[in-house]
């Protein structure tokens, strides 16, 4: 696939080729984004009303799908990701409990306001500056919302940037982030794409949305993730020396004296054996155990949190690794909920 399509500007410049006047392209652009927040808008609007009306709920997680794929460098799988994830999380092989015993059929623990029609919306030619902004809009509608928090599922990883950025804009200061993952995503740029996967720590860096960046699983980093690391502040725990850093972060407090906490999952950060079905097979990562027990034990103010990097493609034939997944969103949704 070139990278010409994967960046989805083909189709507007065909259209300027065949000399059709920009207004009218810039015009349907703006009413298929205004459908799109529209259709989120309402729902959010709905759920947090109901929520209201049961009273008593400070902080209920919603889903917010994001299927967006072509900034990943390798496979573009987690485009496909979202509504996988939906049926691995209400699968009746499982039950509705989360493992400390919250009922995910409740609202005041989970609700859903459906995906940003990504593919529709890059379908009119909207570049990805533009595209970025209606997925940070999205988040900021649903966090409109109290007590809505957004749970987002990717897609690849580009997306936390414009997620993250939402939510330290509307919340007003910078957040602490918790994030899991074999790579640091931390490239200034990668292969020329700014908004790259590989690249969406580094824009939430100098935006000055983190305070804190913890990322917890790392096992393949260049010499630029570990100078850009260093550059930004990270903290940045490395598989290698796991056995010595279980202790600390199996007791993690994050997130006083700001906004709250973020937490960012890319599901790549557990071993393969635990989930093959992603784009960056990486040997030697977090056992799915080890990942709970980081979530569990954590002490903070969870107001948003994503999955990403599910790759659906890559996945075995019964699904595993959309469990996995999914597993990962229902107990996010417990951690956030109170
Ligand atoms: N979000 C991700 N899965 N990122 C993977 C980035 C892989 C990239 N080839 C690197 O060297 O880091
Ligand atoms: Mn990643
Ligand atoms: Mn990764």
């Amino acid at each position: 696939m070139s990278t010409i399509w994967r960046r989805g500007i083909h189709y507007l410049e065909r259209l300027k080729a065949a000399n059709i006047p920009n207004e009218l392209i810039e015009n349907g652009q703006n009413r298929v984004i205004d459908a799109s927040l529209t259709l989120i808008r309402e729902r959010a609007k709905l759920k947090a009303e109901l929520l209201r009306a049961l009273g008593g709920v400070v902080a209920s997680a919603s889903l917010l799908g994001v299927p967006l794929g072509h900034n990943s460098s390798f496979l573009q799988g987690p485009a496909f990701a979202p509504p996988r994830i939906r049926e691995a999380i209400w699968c009746d092989s499982t039950n509705s409990t989360t493992e400390e015993g919250k009922e995910l059929h409740d609202p005041r623990v989970l609700t859903d306001v459906g995906d940003v029609p990504v593919q529709e919306i890059r379908d009119c030619g909207v570049n990805d500056d533009r595209l970025m902004s209606v997925i940070s809009d999205s988040v900021k509608l649903v966090m409109e919302e109290a007590p809505l928090r957004p749970l987002v599922l990717g897609g690849d990883h580009s997306i936390s940037f414009p997620v993250v950025r939402a939510v330290s804009e509307k919340l007003g200061g910078p957040v602490d982030i918790l994030h899991l993952d074999a790579h640091p995503d931390i490239y200034h740029s990668f292969e020329g794409n700014k908004y790259s996967h590989a690249s969406s720590f580094a824009r939430i860096m100098e935006g000055g949305y983190a305070r804190r960046l913890l990322q917890v699983g790392i096992r393949s980093i260049t010499k630029e993730g570990r100078e850009q690391g260093k550059r930004f502040g990270v903290e940045q725990y490395e598989m290698r020396t796991f056995s010595r850093d279980r202790e600390l972060l199996e007791n993690l407090k994050l997130g006083e004296g700001v906004k709250g906490v973020y937490i960012s999952i890319d599901v790549d950060c557990l071993d393969p054996a635990f989930a093959p079905g992603v784009s960056h097979i990486e040997p030697g990562g977090l056992t799915f155990r080890d990942v709970l027990n980081i979530l569990h034990n954590l002490q903070a103010d969870v107001v948003a949190a994503d999955v990403v990097e599910f790759n659906p493609q890559r996945d075995t034939v019964d699904g595993m690794t959309g469990m996995v997944a999914a597993k990962l969103v229902r107990e996010l949704a417990a951690k956030i909920s109170k």
